[in-house]
């Protein structure tokens, strides 16, 4: 059945919107759909669809859409919709737009400039090319502008992973097991999961399979002392907290109130009771000075340029500007650095991104060792080998798309050399100011 001429309208207006790229492509659709109640489930999914088609295609829409005739936005529209649900399904269409779309979407775009099939702003394209040459930015590139599948996280406080896949089955979702994460299940349909028991008993999280995999190379065990110093919403929290079995104590500190609060009605559904929220004003708050020296185990999801999601949100390459990615270093670096002041001796710090740009990952990972010296990096193979991951790297996590099947991740672990213990005082020694004051004088 043909969608009605009236949502191509739609589309266009809430397209135009987006493409002013003031706020989050997600956040625009939600607040417009919300606005338009009288839109179906059908033909809200052909205008989400035709809008992500134009953010992952953008610039060879936008040459196709500037070589017809007529106003570019609408020409925008046609052809994310055409992608989204074939041409023979769109209603009020004239003729000549039919004949444009049959012969545009005719073009073969692996023939087009390369800069240009990447569907990517040329800065982050020169940049990528520059990092790791064209024919990786090319294959990175296809594999960004291709919808992501749907990970689930099976929370092992409250269920097994084939139990919860045989479930699914019976809804009927079908899913198969994530190849590195151990508690995984991949969906290639695009359910809605919100009603579903094994959701609303916190059986099952959504989180993507690499996220799940960064939970797990923190390697926090049973009874520890865990910081998520950058917990968001609390993805990585409670993947953390099951791994914990629910023992010891993890602080999940964040600046962000709003975030805060999206992982308290998490943490009740997850049935985790060692996870204690904390809103912090920087990385130096006085609140976390107490902790210093005492922790196992920190990783710092730090804010990034969050390009390694382009899978699910391909407005973030036209949103970010070049140079917000130096002023993220800035912040990268002192977050690390307030947050390793936690650490014990002998434990460990894990530095995250979603992001694949050198700049936010092996340079902050770097430049914190020179200045670190306390402390060493271990080597992304042992720490794999430690959590049996069958994945093979080098000294740091660097998951993508085209080769993991995951979103873009980073990861370095550091260790935190055994601290020296205080010299004991040899028994004729002065005291300590005193031998202070000889040493000044
Ligand atoms: C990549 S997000 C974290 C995502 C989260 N870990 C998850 O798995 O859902 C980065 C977070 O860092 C927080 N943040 C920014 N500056 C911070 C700071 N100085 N100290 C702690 N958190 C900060 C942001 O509010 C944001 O929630």
């Amino acid at each position: 059945m043909r969608l009605p001429p009236a949502i191509l309208a739609n589309a266009e207006e809430v397209l135009r919107e987006i493409l002013r790229f003031s706020a989050p492509a997600d956040t625009t659709l939600s607040r417009y759909f919300k606005d338009h109640p009288r839109l179906g489930g059908r033909e809200r999914g052909a205008i989400a669809e035709c809008v992500y088609n134009v953010l992952r295609n953008k610039s060879f829409f936008t040459d196709f859409s500037e070589a017809g005739g007529g106003p570019t936005m609408r020409r925008l529209t046609l052809l994310g919709m055409a992608d989204a649900v074939g041409i023979e399904s769109m209603g009020g269409l004239s003729e000549e737009e039919v004949q444009w779309l049959e012969r545009v979407t005719q073009i073969d775009r692996k023939l087009m400039h390369k800069s240009m099939r990447s569907n990517m702003p040329k800065w982050l394209f020169d940049k990528l090319v520059e990092q790791c040459g064209e024919e990786e930015t090319l294959l990175l590139a296809d594999a960004m502008n291709t919808p992501a599948p749907l990970d689930l996280r099976v929370n092992s406080l409250k269920a097994n992973r084939d139990d919860v896949a045989a479930e699914l089955a019976l809804a009927p979702i079908r899913s198969t097991p994530t190849p590195f994460a151990p508690l995984g299940l991949r969906i290639l349909q695009k359910p809605a999961l919100q009603n579903l028991p094994l959701f609303k008993s916190g059986a099952i999280e959504v989180q993507d399979e690499g996220s799940q995999i960064l939970s797990q190379i923190v390697g926090a065990k049973r009874g520890e002392m865990v910081v998520d110093f950058c917990a968001g919403a609390g993805g990585k929290t409670l993947a953390l907290g099951a791994i914990m079995r629910n023992t010891g104590r993890l602080y999940a500190f964040d600046v962000s109130e709003k975030r805060l609060a999206k992982l308290k009605p998490r943490m009740a559904r997850s049935g985790l009771s060692n996870v204690h929220p904390v809103q912090i004003a920087h990385e130096r708050d006085a609140k976390i000075k107490r902790l210093a020296g005492k922790i196992d185990r920190v990783l710092v999801d730090a804010p990034c340029s969050g390009l390694g999601t382009l899978r699910r949100n391909p407005d973030v390459k036209w949103r970010q500007q070049p140079g917000a990615i130096a002023e993220l270093q800035v912040k990268q670096a002192a977050i690390l650095d307030g947050a390793a002041r936690l650490v014990k001796g002998g434990g460990r710090l894990v530095y995250a991104t979603c992001s694949f740009l050198n700049e936010e990952n092996d340079f902050i990972a770097e430049q914190f060792l020179a200045n670190h010296p306390d402390f060493e990096l271990v080597p992304m193979n042992k720490v794999l080998a430690e959590q049996k991951i069958a994945l093979e790297m080098g000294d740091y996590l660097k998951l993508l798309p085209h080769k993991h099947q995951t979103d873009g991740f980073f990861a370095a672990v550091f260790e935190r050399k055994p601290m020296a213990k205080p010299a004991k005082p040899a028994k004729d020694a002065a005291p300590a100011d005193e031998a202070a004051d000889d040493a000044a004088g």
